[in-house]
């Protein structure tokens, strides 16, 4: 039985809105995208957002919707890919919920966020190089949070969803 709320973390493009949709479905329960519910409370889009209030106005929005979904019902988050950036964050990240760690290779990474413009970081000259560095100022911060670590490099988004309910279910099993 699931009795915290999971938050999915890890890098633009390592699955999380995908794969946390597919494994609320497996596992019965809501689920919640704090991209979304962040655009859908502004009522404006992520690059408006950006564009606007930079990158400092969108955090404390995410910040404010993490906070919301730390209670209320048991359910499903993939989180935006910053999320793990604020200290307080991960405080209530490790506090309130079971973390998933969400990883993929950067040429994985790369190919899947490369479909759009939604990624207000990775429009720049240089994608590869942003992933790149991004990637190694956040890992320690994901791993810092993470209950569990799943690679999605060679799975399908539906494999890599039942992946982590199994793992999910030993982790929240009783010892012994
Ligand atoms: N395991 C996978 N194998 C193949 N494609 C995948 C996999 N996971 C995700 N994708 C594809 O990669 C794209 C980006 O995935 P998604 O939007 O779920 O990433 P995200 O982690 O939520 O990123 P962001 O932090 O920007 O919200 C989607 O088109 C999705 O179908
Ligand atoms: O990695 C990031 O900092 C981001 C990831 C996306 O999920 C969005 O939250 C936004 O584009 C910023
Ligand atoms: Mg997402």
């Amino acid at each position: 039985m699931i009795n915290r709320t999971i938050f999915l973390v890890g890098p633009m493009g390592a699955g999380k809105s995908t794969i946390g949709k597919m494994l609320a479905a497996e596992l019965q329960l809501p689920f919640a995208d704090s991209d979304k519910v962040l655009e859908e409370r502004t009522g404006a889009d992520i690059p408006w957002i950006f564009d606007v209030e930079g990158e400092e106005g969108f955090r404390r929005r995410e910040s404010d919707v993490l906070r919301d979904l730390c209670t209320g019902p048991v359910r499903v988050v993939a989180t935006g890919g910053g999320i793990v950036l604020a200290a307080e964050n991960r405080r209530l990240l490790r506090k309130h919920g079971l973390v998933v760690y969400l990883q993929a290779s950067i040429e994985q990474l790369l190919e899947r966020t490369s479909k759009n413009a939604n990624r207000p970081l990775l429009q720049v000259p240089d994608p590869r190089a942003r992933i790149i560095e991004l990637v190694r100022e956040r890992d320690p911060l994901y791993r810092e949070v993470a209950d569990i670590v799943c690679d999605t490099d060679d799975c399908t988004p539906r494999q890599a969803a039942h992946r982590v309910a199994v793992q999910l279910a030993s982790e929240d099993s009783p010892p012994g």
